[in-house]
């Protein structure tokens, strides 16, 4: 079994378009993040399919509420088979090692656990003007931090976060990467932007791309010439 280091963002709002490019696709290119968009238009059911094709999904719904909230919502991501699930480390390291705590039932067959750390999105500008006095970098760095020593398994931040953290808090920490595009592709809302050779380089493990791939006039080339050009 391969490792595929591409997560498909599927931002679809429609099940037929997405399970249109799900379909031509082996589960060995890459794996499937669902995110808030399609798990509230069509739920776990659309969940439950892509695993039923044999891809790995990354339900990506970055819980943020009180520690017991997260938690019973991370055990209703485990039950539902998921490889990978996410809160935000801002929620602190209560709701973290709560959550943690809570997906011990689970053993070996647990999903990873990671938290967003800073979005991809936000500049420097935009994060101090939530009240936060640091750079994305060291902010990144340390909510981190919290979240290593919470135990979960990694974060998701921006590649160019990368080397930083691979530094301060080992190479089994995961790096789980949006904000990435190929060169030359619209970079949209995203601010903190890597290419995908990049990224690899800078040591990630897994990078999250959406629309470089599901906005392409061919979604399936588009997704195999990624994974040519990190190959
Ligand atoms: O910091 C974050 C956390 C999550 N995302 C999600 O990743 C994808 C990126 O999609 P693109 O189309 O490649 O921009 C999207 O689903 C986001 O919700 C993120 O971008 N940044």
């Amino acid at each position: 079994m391969k490792d595929p280091k591409i997560v498909v963002a599927l931002d679809f709002d429609s099940q037929k378009k997405a399970l249109q490019f799900v379909d031509q696709i082996d589960p060995q290119a890459c794996r499937l993040k669902v995110g808030k968009e399609m798990f509230t238009y069509f739920g776990p059911d659309f969940v439950k399919q892509l695993i039923s094709r044999d891809f790995d999904v990354f339900l990506d719904l970055k819980f943020h509420d009180i520690p017991n909230t997260v938690a019973k919502a991370c055990v209703a991501a485990a039950e539902l088979g998921v490889w990978m699930v996410n809160l935000h480390a801002s929620g602190g390291s209560k709701m973290m090692e709560t959550s943690r705590q809570a997906l011990e039932q689970f053993g070996s067959e647990r999903p990873l656990l990671i938290a967003v750390t800073v979005l991809t999105s936000m500049s420097e500008a935009e994060l101090r003007a939530t009240g936060v006095d640091k750079t994305p970098e060291q902010q990144v760095l340390h909510l981190a931090g919290l979240t290593k020593a919470a135990g979960l398994d990694g974060v998701v931040c921006s590649a160019q976060e990368a080397l930083l953290l691979k530094q301060h808090l080992g190479q089994a920490f995961k790096l789980v990467t949006p904000g990435i595009r190929p060169a030359g592709a619209d970079i949209g809302d995203q601010h903190r932007v890597m290419t995908p050779q990049q990224a690899i380089q800078a040591g990630v493990d897994y990078m999250v791309i959406g629309r470089p791939i599901t906005q392409a006039e061919d979604p399936v080339a588009a997704l195999e010439a990624i994974n040519r050009s990190i190959a």
